[in-house]
């Protein structure tokens, strides 16, 4: 059954794929290895008085959580811990069948976990909390499952956007918030060369991928979780999701789950 290998708060951040992981777990067997790694630093985070800088800051923390879905005997997690600090870039990378998918369910509140909890921590200048832990609304994740593409909808960019935007009639405070966030949305996932009035699956490979983001990142999530991103996808738009990936974490948590180390 599971085994892992960090405590709360997680040690320092790892930087490159060479380091070993920051956590590993063996969700049902032992050929099952999950692992994370972190690897792209946090913007902001500092370790107390590291350079003489100092600076409060926060991170998404599982703590102790195990799953066993309804009807069933079985855990397909168990005993998972990892925390994940603010604008970083994390991967958990673990073989087909090792539990991926449904720890990002958790994090993404479409299970709740049968026992642990998913939190945001914050801490101060002196590294210690400085506050009890919050639990992470589902509001404020964003999920973006593999091959998001093959959910579109809509005939248009704008209509796939904005498609489960409250349909009632809305204050004009919140429409000019929903507006603003949809620029920021399509310029963060460089979109607003191409008109929103194109049909969806008009758009290339790598296109299709950034509307998938666009779509989420119009809700402004704290953690932003990514099943498989670059499955199904040429070199040329692998390489253009990385780029904007690695654009995309000085803005918030990214949280990438691959079956492929590469
Ligand atoms: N509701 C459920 N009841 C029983 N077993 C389940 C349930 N959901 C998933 N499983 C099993 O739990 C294990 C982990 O599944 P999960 O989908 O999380 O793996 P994964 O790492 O995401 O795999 P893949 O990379 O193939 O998507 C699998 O063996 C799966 O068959």
């Amino acid at each position: 059954m599971a085994t892992f290998a960090s405590a709360i708060p997680a040690p320092l951040h790892r930087t490159t794929l060479r380091s070993p992981p920051l956590i590993s777990f063996t969700p049902r067997s032992r050929q099952a290895l999950l692992n994370l790694y972190l690897i792209m630093k946090p913007t902001r985070e500092r370790t107390p008085h590291s350079h003489g800088i100092t600076c409060s800051f926060s991170r998404f923390e599982v703590r102790d959580v195990s799953y066993r879905p309804p009807g069933t005997e079985l855990n397909l997690l168990n005993g998972v811990s990892f925390s994940l600090p603010e604008r970083s870039f994390g991967l958990i990378f673990g073989k087909s069948g090792s539990g991926k998918t449904t720890l990002l369910q958790l994090l993404a509140g479409i299970n709740k976990p049968t026992s642990g909890s998913i939190c945001i921590q914050r801490y101060g200048d002196d590294g210690k909390p400085n506050q009890s832990p919050e639990p992470l609304p589902p509001e404020r994740v964003g999920i973006v499952f593999q091959f998001p593409e093959r959910y579109f909808l809509a005939d248009t960019i704008l209509d796939e956007v904005i498609f489960g935007w409250p349909r009632r009639k809305s204050s004009l405070q919140l429409k000019e918030h929903l507006a603003l966030n949809l620029q920021r949305a399509v310029n963060w996932v460089g979109l607003n060369g191409i008109s929103l009035d194109k049909d969806p699956q008009s758009l290339s490979g790598g296109y299709k991928r950034r509307l998938a983001l666009a779509i989420q990142l119009v809700q402004v999530p704290d953690l932003l979780i990514l099943d498989e991103p670059l499955a199904g996808l040429d070199w040329k738009a692998r390489a253009d999701v990385v780029k904007l990936l690695r654009h995309l974490k000085k803005e918030l948590s990214i949280l990438v789950v691959s079956h492929d180390l590469k």
